[in-house]
């Protein structure tokens, strides 16, 4: 295909190295172009087939951790089911008694500066109306006020002609249970308040964008380091489908900036990815999620294999046969690898409910409690269960935290938290190749289990320095994997400030090793001294 200059159309001889899209006749008409360019220029494009609608697909090849996307949100705002936050910084409010704004008089907020800010769009809508603002119709408040705004702005902002524009699902949802819910607490509500009147079509249809759409957010911290999950619409974000082994890595920094990497090698024309669903889930709560909340089933390699790609994360035990048999789902029954027992899909899915329902009530600073479930769930799910890996992830941060108040480590918990790491990796690195968030954390809470016990059991001489500094060396290599992963964290979250910890780690326990190695090297050199002296 002939191609011709962005700027004069004249035949092209360059391409935009970046996007792979635009061609210049040369470096200048490119220089030129670059401040229109950049405003567009990305590895990924939008592409669109039957069974994914609109979707991201790579422009050219691209290399892991290679940035796609950079976007801030058009909108966002406290998620269904929020606790009360400030409408306006999104902090947890403090105290039983929080303000409320003067200015509108029913939104909650943490101080005076927070009656602007994000804010102010539904406050001048909610002014002298004596209406108590309810965080479930915040957002949607917002986003109806943005598309209002298409019309009665002076200058409005196109960008919510573009948020009309996704997807919604409206069919699928009109009359579920999830209809009913918006009905009585979004689009009745407002109605009474005055603020939407003859809108409720549209009130439902922006409820359905935000639910298929809206990406989860950490809110900020407030003092007593709590952090609310927020939602926020980005538009091009949006535009990627779902696959339960993504090829991407996606961070949002603490204002809400989302940056999106390549996880792993893409190809060109490859579709780009990320887990709608989070990790650690089993195939059969990942399916009910992605049919419930975002009406498609998914037909990934995850998916479709009964083993997970070989993890078991959806598999239990054989109650016949117990540990030997595994049981995988095929079709509609659950059916064992070493005998003839099956069990109806019913059944399994009582269980996996019942299951979570029991971590979802568990106290997590009881050590004791989450060891007892685990070995009560051991009979029942294969070691490698979501709900098994949920189980595991919460007692090594259990231990962790008991671990830090004590003045010297306690060995047997080392040893019990290294145990359960060194179960889970494999797992992580099946489900979420490349950069992963999970592994990194993982990674880090290992390398310091390894090096703590080291340490632990060379002062009590159970260990000569020959095998600490064996052991000290495994540490590091878990390490520096764990920098990788952590590296691609934004610098202000909780993950980019472990990043920062790691990194110095690092360099110290280097150090050790080298001191270490050098007095072996010493301790050698003096034991051959002795042995030739004797010799003679
Ligand atoms: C956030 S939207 C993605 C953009 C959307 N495809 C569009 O055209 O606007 C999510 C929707 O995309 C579709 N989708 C995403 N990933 C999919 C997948 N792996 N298989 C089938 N449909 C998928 C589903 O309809 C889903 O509800």
């Amino acid at each position: 295909m002939k191609r011709e200059c962005q700027v004069c159309s004249a035949p092209a001889s360059f391409t935009c190295q970046n996007c792979a899209q635009t061609h210049y006749c040369d470096r200048n008409h490119q220089k030129e172009d670059w401040p229109k360019h950049k405003l567009r220029c990305a590895p990924i494009l939008v592409a669109h087939n039957e069974t994914l609608g609109r979707h991201l697909i790579a422009a050219r090849p691209l290399r892991q951790g290679e940035l796609l996307l950079r976007e801030r949100p058009l909108v966002a705002g406290p998620r269904v089911g929020s606790t009360p936050v400030c409408v306006s910084c999104y902090r947890t409010l403090p105290g039983p008694r929080p303000r409320l704004c003067g200015r509108c008089g029913g939104a909650w907020v943490c101080g005076a500066p927070c009656e602007g800010g994000a804010h102010a769009s539904e406050c001048a809508a909610l002014r002298g109306r004596n209406v108590a603002v309810n965080a479930q119709w915040v957002l949607p408040l917002r986003c109806y006020l943005g598309v209002k705004g298409l019309k009665t702005d002076p200058e409005p902002d196109t960008r919510w002609q573009d948020v009309l524009g996704l997807e919604t699902h409206e069919k699928e949802r009109r009359g579920s249970v999830r209809w009913s819910v918006i009905q009585r607490f979004v689009v009745q509500e407002l109605q009474e308040a005055g603020v939407i009147s003859n809108d409720a079509e549209l009130m439902h249809k922006l409820c359905s964008i935000i639910d298929v759409n809206s990406f989860e957010i950490r809110g900020p911290e407030n003092a007593s380091g709590r952090a609310e999950r927020l939602k926020g619409i980005y538009l091009k974000a949006s535009l990627m489908s779902h696959s339960c082994v993504p090829n991407t890595h996606l961070a949002v920094s603490n204002d809400f900036q989302l940056v999106l990497r390549a996880a792993v090698p893409v190809e060109k024309g490859e579709i780009i990815s990320f887990n709608y669903t989070g990790p650690i889930k089993s195939t059969t709560e990942r399916q009910d999620m992605l049919s419930e909340e975002k009406y498609f089933l998914c037909r990934c390699e995850r998916c479709l294999d009964p083993t997970e790609l070989g993890t078991h994360m959806n598999s239990l035990n054989c109650p016949a046969c117990h540990k030997d048999g595994i049981l995988t789902k095929h079709e509609t029954e659950w059916t064992c690898s070493n005998c003839s027992k099956t069990l109806k899909d019913d059944v399994v899915r009582t269980t996996i409910f019942e299951a979570r329902r029991v971590l979802d009530t568990l106290d997590l600073q009881n050590q004791r409690a989450l060891e007892a479930v685990l070995a009560r769930f051991s009979r029942t799910f294969h070691p490698n269960h979501a709900i098994m890996i949920d189980l595991k992830q919460m007692l090594i941060e259990r231990y962790r935290s008991n671990l830090l108040v004590e003045v010297k480590p306690c060995k047997k918990l080392l040893r019990k938290k290294i145990e359960l790491c060194r179960q889970i990796l494999p797992v992580i690195r099946l489900i979420e190749p490349g950069i992963s968030r999970l592994r990194g954390l993982t990674l880090y809470a290992f390398h310091l289990s390894i090096v703590l016990l080291g340490n632990r059991e060379f002062e009590a001489r159970e260990i000569t320095r020959k095998e600490l500094i064996s052991k000290l060396e495994e540490a590091e290599a878990f390490l520096k994997e764990a920098v990788f992963h952590l590296s691609y964290e934004p610098k202000d979250s909780p993950e980019g400030i472990l990043f920062q910890q790691a990194e110095t780690a690092l360099k110290c326990l280097q150090e050790t090793i080298t001191e270490y190695q050098e007095d072996e090297r010493a301790q050698e050199h003096r034991n051959k001294g002795i042995r030739r002296g004797k010799r003679r």
